[in-house]
């Protein structure tokens, strides 16, 4: 230890300098005086690592009030006693990147209020989220029909072409549905839409969907299906005056590597075999919480390979169609027993029906904006199928009817990529608490999409148009068609 008072700069600089002057005098003197450098050389390495830590501490602190007050400040007109949801907004929103600076105004509050304003007796006021989406569009159009208040939001992304949600949000604003381009995540956004008009229900479907593709883009799931529902639901539970009840999208997807057929609520729903449906089975895990704490009305609904009219480019009905109409080849996926896949694919009219039943059912949240509940609010998960699975081999003969062109298949083992061999949905409890029940075939269904695919891609319908009305007057038999096909 240098002597008290002395430091070790100073020590150190005494060793150098006895060791100077001994030049030529007793090893003993240098051993000690080398000695006395080493110590005094750690004494200051410590003295110099605490004095940086100090330093840092200092800046730290000189810094972390900004920090704090910028998850404030983006909370400012908001909540602000609730700093997490926040700093969560924080998280994946800059302020700049939130919508609300630029949504607001007199005018702007008026049109809200008008959209969101039901026009029947008794209607219901519902924020469809992911509105310029498939499912989105449909219920929203549904719901206005029927002299509900709809506003919708959609950020518009480009996992598929976003002309498309374009032509939707075009077709909401014929029928008098404004849907805004924002994200789930912008808090501030949602709350500001919750203070301008007093939304009953919540339907939730904004998300990031697609099995396969979780593999490329991971992080898009994350932030949309489950940062996206939190962000809704923290609105939803902690700002929303009165609570609104909640129904959002969950997926078939969640039943992954269960065996068991029909696939009921009852089965195990704990092995998922993508990331889309572990976001999915994750949303299921937080809406429980979120009723639990906040109690607020949350209904999940199971949606199995939903198509239609305005439907995803991104599943395989669609891209099988305009592969076919394009003469390209098309790959379809085995079982790895050789069985063909099958899906209970859903007709989207039947998925409205479903959507609009469950939020008429859908019950009040208990809670309220001071944390408080006054008693358990409902929580309920619905499958919303077919209750019959074809074979996509049987759904392919039927696209190739319809479009009058046979196809170029290719047949590989289905890929490990987060596909399920199967699914096969049992709806006895949508059936029993809001009457659900599908009535379309498959054969129907695809009849109504090819009309829509030809007219809005306007195809050459002087071929396409004579194969489907002779497909229509004359129904295949399906065994022939499915062996034809494969
Ligand atoms: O119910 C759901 O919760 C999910 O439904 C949908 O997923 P899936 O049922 O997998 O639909 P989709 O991709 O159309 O593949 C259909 C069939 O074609 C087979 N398939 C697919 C692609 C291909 O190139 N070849 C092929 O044979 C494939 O093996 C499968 O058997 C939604 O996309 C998803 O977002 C989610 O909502």
């Amino acid at each position: 230890m240098p002597p008290s008072g002395i430091t070790a700069v100073d020590a150190a600089a005494k060793g150098m300098k006895l060791e100077r002057y001994a030049s030529g005098g007793a090893l003993l003197l240098r051993r000690a005086t080398s000695a006395k450098l080493v110590s005094a050389s750690s004494h200051l390495l410590f003295r110099a690592t605490v004095l940086a830590t100090l330093a840092l501490v200092f800046l730290f602190t000189l810094h972390y009030p900004s920090l704090l007050s910028r998850s404030f400040h983006l909370s400012a007109g908001g909540d602000a006693a609730h700093p997490s949801s926040a700093s969560h907004r924080s998280l994946l929103m800059s302020s700049s990147s939130s919508a609300a600076a630029s949504y607001g105004g007199a005018a702007w509050e008026k049109e809200m209020r008008r959209s969101a304003r039901p026009s029947r007796d008794g209607g219901i006021s519902v924020l469809v989220t992911g509105a310029a989406g498939f499912v989105g569009t449909h219920c929203s159009l549904a719901l206005k029909a029927r002299g509900d208040g709809v506003v919708g939001l959609d950020n518009f992304n480009s996992y598929y072409d976003p002309s498309l949600k374009r032509a939707r949000q075009a077709l909401l604003a014929s029928r008098g549905v404004v849907v805004l381009d924002a994200d789930i995540n912008d808090g501030l956004l949602l709350e500001k839409l919750f203070d301008v008009a007093a939304f009953t229900h919540v339907l939730h479907l904004a998300a990031q969907a697609g099995v396969r593709y979780a593999m490329e883009a991971p992080q898009t799931y994350v932030a949309s299906n489950v940062a996206g529902l939190v962000s809704v639901f923290e609105v939803a539970a902690k700002h929303a005056d009165p609570q609104p009840a909640i129904v959002w999208a969950s997926s078939s997807s969640v039943y992954g590597l269960n065996t068991d057929a029909p696939f009921s609520e009852d089965h195990r729903t704990d092995r998922p075999a993508s990331l889309y449906a572990a976001t999915k089975k994750a949303g299921e895990a937080i809406a429980h919480t979120y009723n639990h704490i906040y109690g607020l009305s949350i209904t999940g609904l199971r949606f199995f390979t939903v198509y239609g009219p305005w439907g995803r480019p991104d599943m395989a009905y669609f891209f099988f169609a305009r592969s076919i109409v394009a003469g390209e080849p098309i790959t379809l996926f085995r079982a790895a027993d050789g069985s063909d896949a099958r899906r209970d694919f859903t007709y989207i009219d039947d998925v409205v029906k479903g959507c609009l039943g469950a939020l008429d059912t859908a019950g009040k949240s208990t809670g309220s904006k001071s944390g408080k509940k006054s008693g358990p609010a409902p929580l309920r998960v619905y499958n919303l199928g077919n209750t019959s699975p074809v074979p996509v081999t049987r759904m392919v003969a039927i696209l190739e009817k319809l479009l009058g062109k046979k196809s170029n298949k290719r047949i590989v083992t289905m890929p490990s990529n987060g596909d399920v061999p199967f699914t096969h949905a049992n709806v006895s409890h949508a059936a029993h608490d809001f009457g659900y029940r599908p009535t379309t075939s498959l054969e129907a269904g695809l009849r109504h999409f090819v009309d829509w695919f030809v007219e809005y891609y306007k195809l050459d319908t002087k071929i396409v148009k004579g194969a489907r009305s002779s497909a229509a007057a004359k129904p295949a038999k399906k065994k022939k068609a499915a062996a034809a096909s494969s």
